[in-house]
């Protein structure tokens, strides 16, 4: 903790944007190590994950919205309620863009909410390094117009390109203020929603397309064991005995294939041993069971 007498800020800063926009990417980044999940595949965000950013005195508390999007089911209104509640008591607004695939249609009403936000507002073109450089100022300029942006900033939350001097300006922006949290802490995730967050990383990256949304990892037990190993255990629920049976693969390969990739990743992030049972469980209607919400941290929305 931070103990001597010299000023110290501490503030929120709500990241928002549409899917696949890099919102994860650009946390991990701002933070330096890993602490949000990311794939190439849409709105894999769905617990509320804090980041925690440190520059010199000034700490930053990331809320890493799930991305923002019309909700037609009830899991998926549930995330977007909860990005609306991490942006509602920020301190900053950051607004990530996707500025090689727009996606305008989920853009324009979060400019439109944006522009009742009373908070500091940043405008992050993110992904410049894929982007065309002409494109990119027609687009600032365009986006600018709609958003009463207090500062914009091109980066890449990929490369890092940029990535410095937009947390310094973060970081100006916080209040002076004791932190919230303690020095060593990067998240307020529990390990054992991190190890689930993993393992769901895994399952998208391993099965992409084959797996649909209605696709879950409920953590089961997490106990550390004397010798300083974790043994970790989650369920991965599905929603049909077809999707079981994808996720298991021939002779069950796919399962230790995902399982495998899951304790190694984990095991570092931890800096500790993991040993990782996973169990493939069919639940018909688990996309609406209340207590799954609670286990991913969201609330429960009628
Ligand atoms: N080229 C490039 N790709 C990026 C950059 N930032 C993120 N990506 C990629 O974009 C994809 C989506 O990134 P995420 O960080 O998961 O996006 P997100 O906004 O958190 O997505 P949701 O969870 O759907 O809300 C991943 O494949 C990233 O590797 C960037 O600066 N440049």
């Amino acid at each position: 903790m931070n103990t001597d007498n010299t000023e110290t800020r501490c503030g929120v800063v709500a990241v928002i944007g549409a899917p696949n926009a890099g919102k994860s990417t650009l946390v991990n980044a701002l933070v330096g190590q890993k602490v949000a999940i990311t794939s190439p595949k849409a709105q894999t965000t769905r617990a509320r994950l804090l980041g925690i950013a440190l520059l010199e005195r000034t700490q930053m508390v990331l809320a890493d919205t799930p991305g923002i999007f019309a909700p037609k089911r009830r899991l998926d209104r549930a995330m977007v309620s909860a990005a609306w509640e991490g942006a509602e008591a920020a301190d900053a607004i950051m607004l990530v863009v996707d500025s090689v695939k727009l996606r305008r249609h989920e853009l324009e009403p979060l400019l439109e909410r944006l522009a009742h936000r009373s908070e500091r507002k940043l405008l992050v073109l993110n992904k410049v390094d894929a982007a065309k450089k002409e494109a990119l100022l027609v687009l600032a300029q365009d986006l600018a117009a709609k958003g009463n942006f207090d500062e914009i900033f091109f980066i890449s939350a990929l490369t890092g390109d940029g990535v410095p001097e937009l947390k310094a300006q973060l970081a100006g922006m916080m209040p002076e203020g004791p932190w919230l949290y303690p020095e060593d802490q990067v998240s307020d995730a529990s390990e054992r929603l991190l190890a689930a967050e993993v393992t769901r990383e895994q399952l998208y990256r391993q099965l992409r397309d084959e797996l649909p949304y209605d696709s879950a990892v409920r953590p089961e037990s997490y106990v550390e064991r004397p010798d300083g190993s974790v043994e970790v255990r989650q369920q991965i629920v599905v929603g049909r005995d077809t999707q079981k049976a994808i996720v298991l693969g021939k002779g069950g390969s796919r399962i230790k294939a995902i399982g495998e990739a899951a304790r190694n990743e984990l095991s570092e992030l931890l800096g500790q041993k993991v040993h990782l049972f996973l169990h493939v469980k069919v639940e018909e209607n688990w996309a609406e069971d209340r207590e799954f919400y609670e286990v991913l941290g969201l609330d429960w929305v009628k």
